[in-house]
């Protein structure tokens, strides 16, 4: 068996297994869970990452020469086919995303005993057949099974994504309003007190054009700020320029809009720009959660899927969303959601003006949910406890 190190006793770490698919919302998720396990429940964690290139993105001092390194107490494994560095079993073996383990390690099911608790971790999803799939077992070869774990919002799934001491940085970042000093990092200096500041990162839709339109020709003055990437080819289209025009400027100003384009940051940085907006726009799984955390309104783009699949999931998530909000703010805020995912700029310019009205309601309302989403317990406590229980 090549690069399997067959230990009599297995060690007591955990490896993570990701392949990074597209986008960052793959390595994002599993970046996040590896930190908070190490760092909240001093766990060994190895995390192996097929695309390093893309981790850099979001991890900006990964060094991707290096086939082992460490970042917040993780240890981050270059995962190359064959391995070039051996797998050793540990505690817990978390393949993301039913990404396929290396051929190693599904041979190693026939030398192993006891074979490490092997979890499957899903995409996150507000659907409620999770609930009855969470926890599941399949055999995989050689008697071994894996465990299937959904993250979801409900009491019997396998929670979200939430650091412990999360809602309390967030609260004193808004109420010392550390904002300002954000903003003076990325060198936008001209912020009024009246100014509204929302993020956009998103994939391409049509309705982004409907929402520059919209903010030119607004009252009030609006700071648009636009990580580089896909939502920023549907914003140069809106403005009549390409992205290349734009991404040499970084602050360009139309009518009301004042627009910014930031480098990608690492998450913690980021988290610190959702905190800092009056509205984020999201994408995927992961940026989407953290813009719950921020406490703030925000419109979800969710990740698309054949057959529109994903509307389906998309109105899973409104319904439970939406439950404590008086039926006109939830309405406006749906359609918007829709129509935003459903690239119709017509719709989203109507509710998009509706939804001044329901501005308080859906402030308030952001603030609550998030206490409400976590359920009594985030999921690396689920996950944690699910170890536990074996
Ligand atoms: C803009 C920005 C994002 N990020 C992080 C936040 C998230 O962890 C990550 C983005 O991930 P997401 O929001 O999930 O969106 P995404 O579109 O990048 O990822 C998607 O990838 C697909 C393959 C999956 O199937 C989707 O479910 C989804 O996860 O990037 C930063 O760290 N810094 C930044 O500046």
């Amino acid at each position: 068996m090549n690069n399997v190190s067959v230990s009599p006793t297995p060690g007591q770490h955990w490896d993570i297994f990701c392949t990074v698919v597209d986008n960052y919302g793959d390595i994002g998720v599993t970046w996040r869970l590896a930190k908070q396990l190490a760092n909240e429940y001093q766990q060994p964690v190895n995390l192996w990452v097929d695309d390093l290139r893309s981790f850099q993105f979001i991890l900006p001092e990964l060094d991707i020469t290096l086939i082992e390194q460490q970042h917040h107490h993780v240890n981050i494994i270059k995962w190359d086919q064959p391995l070039s560095r051996p797998w050793q079993a540990g505690s817990v073996l978390i393949e993301a995303f039913a990404c396929d383990l290396p051929a190693e390690i599904i041979d190693a099911t026939a030398v192993i005993k006891p074979f490490p608790l092997w979890i499957n971790l899903e995409y996150l999803s507000a659907e409620s057949w999770i609930d009855d799939c969470h926890g599941l077992n399949s055999p995989v070869k050689n008697g071994v099974k894996k465990r299937f774990f959904f993250p979801g919002f409900s009491e019997k799934s396998g929670g979200l994504l939430c650091e412990k001491n999360l809602f309390a940085q967030c609260d004193a970042w808004q109420a010392n309003n550390q904002r300002v000093q954000l903003l003076q990092r990325l060198g936008v200096d001209n912020v009024g007190a009246n100014d509204r500041l929302i993020s956009l990162f998103s994939y391409e839709s049509s309705a982004i054009n409907a929402l520059c339109q919209q903010l030119i020709t607004g009252q009030q003055l609006t700071h648009l700020f636009v990580p580089q990437g896909r939502a920023l080819t549907s914003v140069a289209d809106a403005l009549a320029t390409t992205t290349a025009a734009l991404g040499k400027q970084q602050h360009y100003q139309q009518g009301q809009l004042a627009l910014h384009i930031l480098p990608m940051t690492n998450q913690e940085q980021y988290d610190q720009l959702l905190w800092s907006c009056d509205l984020n726009i999201v994408r995927g799984e992961d940026s989407f959660l953290r813009a719950q955390w921020a406490g703030k309104p925000f419109i979800w783009h969710i990740y698309p899927q054949d057959e529109d699949a994903h509307i389906d999931k998309l109105q899973a998530f409104m319904q439970r969303y939406c439950q404590q909000l008086p039926l006109d703010a939830a309405n406006t805020w749906q359609q918007l959601n829709l129509a935003f995912n459903q690239n119709d700029p017509l719709a989203f310019s109507t509710h998009w003006q509706s939804l001044q009205h329901h501005e308080v309601t859906l402030d308030k309302h952001a603030k609550i949910w998030p206490k409400t989403a976590i359920n009594h317990a985030d999921l690396a406590k689920r996950l944690v406890q699910m170890v536990k229980n074996g």
